[in-house]
């Protein structure tokens, strides 16, 4: 086992502590980022970070995760170390993409979802998420204290791949 968790946040959260403050909280991502770093070394784990407000760079980063670089189809494959679970706030990428879904269960490395706000106490089209029913668990309206919480989890209660 790689003992790596790679977090993941999608577009718009590089904003975060700076966006809709009333929404997400104060905490910027670096602080989200920097706080995870050193509760997953406390846990015996690296970790690494992403943040993209594109939808195929966060494709390729998942691929990668798994081991597999962009020529994969020609053969040549590795590229990045191997995570053993994913961590991911794909924010509202979450609603809409077919792709990240497909990615993340084409990797086939266990995750977390995670959503600052309570999404299910928003606009109706955030109560649907494409990730979901793929996720091992699924935490929003902890605010940032969800991601302490994902990688609580990932860390000492996920069946990780040996
Ligand atoms: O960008 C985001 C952030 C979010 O994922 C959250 O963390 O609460 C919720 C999404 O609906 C939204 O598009």
């Amino acid at each position: 086992m790689s003992r790596r968790i790679l977090l993941i946040n999608g577009p718009n959260l590089n904003l975060l502590g700076k966006r809709e403050p009333h929404i997400y909280g104060s905490t910027t991502l670096p602080d989200v980022e920097e706080q995870a770093r050193a509760q997953t070394r406390g846990l015996g784990f690296e970790l690494e970070t992403f943040q993209s407000n594109h939808e195929g760079a966060i494709v390729d980063r998942i691929q990668e995760a798994a081991g597999w670089g962009p020529n994969v189809a020609s053969g040549d494959s590795r590229h990045g170390e191997k995570v053993s679970a994913i961590i991911i706030n794909a924010g509202a990428l979450t609603h809409t993409s077919v792709a990240v879904r497909d990615a993340l269960a084409g990797v086939d490395i266990p995750f977390v979802e995670v959503h600052v706000s309570n999404v299910y106490a928003r606009e109706s089209f955030r109560a649907h998420s494409y990730l979901s029913d793929k996720a091992v668990a699924v935490i929003c309206g902890m605010g940032v204290f969800g991601y302490t919480a994902a990688i609580e989890f990932a860390a000492r209660h996920m069946k990780l791949k040996e």
